[in-house]
């Protein structure tokens, strides 16, 4: 967080999500500073999912190890570098019944925080919200997606959600 940085919602920033409580409190923490002291600019941030990597190349994600992640490790399957992507998850109340996330592009993302910065001297109340990509896939619509782009099928097994 930076000392003189715009802020501020005229939206209400409820959130549904029990995962995105502790997001939720730091933005609390955000504007009870803000109400205590006008001074303070601060912009708040808030992006699901980023993918991608720069066109040029130059700047990507290449994980040592095993990745966390469902991007990178359907990278990996997709190079051979893994045997097959594990699902977490199928009876998930979704249409193909895995997790869905909304993803948002990695150069949207740096676009969207350069924006942000540029509303430093910017008196007014701002947010940034990076989510409304339209891109909110499930596990299978992604890999599916890895699958065809790649014109060849990528294994899965499946595993309790997490
Ligand atoms: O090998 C994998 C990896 C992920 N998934 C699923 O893919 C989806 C996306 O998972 P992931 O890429 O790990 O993203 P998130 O679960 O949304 O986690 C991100 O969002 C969390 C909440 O902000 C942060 O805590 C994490 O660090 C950040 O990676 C979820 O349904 C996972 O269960 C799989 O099925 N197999």
């Amino acid at each position: 967080m930076y000392r003189r940085v715009p802020f501020v919602s005229s939206e209400s920033i409820r959130m549904n999500q029990e995962s995105c409580t502790k997001h939720l409190m730091i933005e609390e923490i955000c504007l009870d500073l803000y109400q205590s002291d006008h001074g303070w600019k601060i912009i708040l941030l808030r992006h699901f999912n980023p993918v991608g990597a720069h066109p040029s190349g130059n700047v990507g994600e290449d994980p040592r190890g095993i990745p966390n992640n469902l991007m990178p490790f359907v990278q990996l399957v997709a190079v051979g570098r893994r045997p097959a992507l594990t699902i977490f998850g199928t009876d998930y109340k979704t249409s193909d019944g895995t997790g869905v996330r909304d993803y948002i592009h990695v150069v949207d993302l740096a676009d969207g925080h350069i924006a942000a910065l540029n509303k430093l001297e910017d008196p007014k109340i701002v947010t940034f919200r990076g989510s409304s990509s339209g891109s909110i896939l499930s596990v299978l619509a992604l890999l599916n997606s890895a699958s065809s782009n790649g014109k060849k099928d990528l294994k899965i097994c499946e595993e309790e959600g997490k």
